[in-house]
């Protein structure tokens, strides 16, 4: 981890607020660029309300109030009008696969298409390094017409990060994303976010700890709507400073 790395998103005083019931109390948080920041926390404490946060995914939820500001390289996002260019930079990738019932390739050429680009070649080579990108290049390549639904669910979930990187996002948000991935998935999935890491901003929610030890540079802890702990994942796992914390990561709790 390189402490230096420049803060991506600063986020100050968030509150949400579905209906009367308040999800997100006064977070604080700076994400650095190039790095990973996992959130954990037990479930219902609002880690995914947060990462939604980040792309503006509350706005399809009706009685959501939001206070507070977000900013992304020094531009407020939560009064953005632009939020279809917000998206495109911030790209998410969700805890089950949700591929399209379509072929590998026009999955993954789906967004790009959609932003009007229509030449085949330069198609065919954002496809090519889209999935190269989610180290799945190998296993698909001669099969790019084939469905994408047939495709084993670790195969899937891959093949959704190359048409998240298809996009050319800045960051990379995943909730939960390998939930539902066996053992040999999961490890492929995790060198692939060490390695995506180096050109993206990646913030992922996991219930896996140890995944959150393996992974991230970055750790916040997440309870009843508060951030307890933020800090370096080292720090988190060997020093916690707030005895909830402790609490939790020693599985006393949660
Ligand atoms: N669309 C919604 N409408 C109303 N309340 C919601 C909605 N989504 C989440 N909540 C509530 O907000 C709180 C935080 O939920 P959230 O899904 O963010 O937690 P989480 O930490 O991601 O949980 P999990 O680990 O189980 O996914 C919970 O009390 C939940 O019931």
């Amino acid at each position: 981890m390189n402490s230096e790395n420049k803060t991506k998103i600063r986020v100050n005083d968030l509150d949400l607020y579905y209906g009367e019931k308040q999800a997100l109390k006064g977070i604080n948080m700076d994400i650095r660029e190039n790095e990973v920041t996992a959130l954990i926390g037990p479930s219902g404490c609002g880690k995914s309300t947060f990462l939604r946060c980040l792309n503006r995914m509350n706005d399809l939820i009706d009685c959501v109030k939001i206070n507070g500001k977000i900013y992304m390289d020094d531009e407020e996002i939560l009064t953005t009008n632009d939020v279809i260019s917000l998206r495109t930079r911030v790209g998410m990738v969700f805890q089950k696969a949700n591929l399209f019932p379509m072929s590998i390739y026009d999955n993954v050429a789906y967004g790009p298409r959609n932003q009007g680009i229509k030449d085949k070649k330069i198609l065919d080579k954002i496809v090519e390094e889209s999935l190269k990108g989610a180290a799945i290049w190998d296993e698909v390549k001669d099969r790019l017409k084939s469905p994408a639904l047939g495709l084993s669910g670790g195969q899937q979930q891959r093949v959704c990060i190359a048409r998240t990187i298809a996009m050319k996002p800045d960051v990379i948000l995943m909730d939960e994303p390998t939930s539902a991935l066996d053992p040999i998935s999961t490890s492929k999935v995790e060198e692939l976010m060490a390695t995506l890491k180096n050109q993206y901003t990646i913030v992922i929610v996991t219930h896996n700890m140890q995944q959150a030890a393996r992974i991230s540079d970055k750790t916040g802890f997440f309870l009843n709507g508060e951030l307890i702990e933020f800090n370096n994942t080292k720090d988190i796992f060997t020093v916690p400073h707030d005895k909830r914390t402790e609490d939790y990561i020693t599985g006393r709790f949660g």
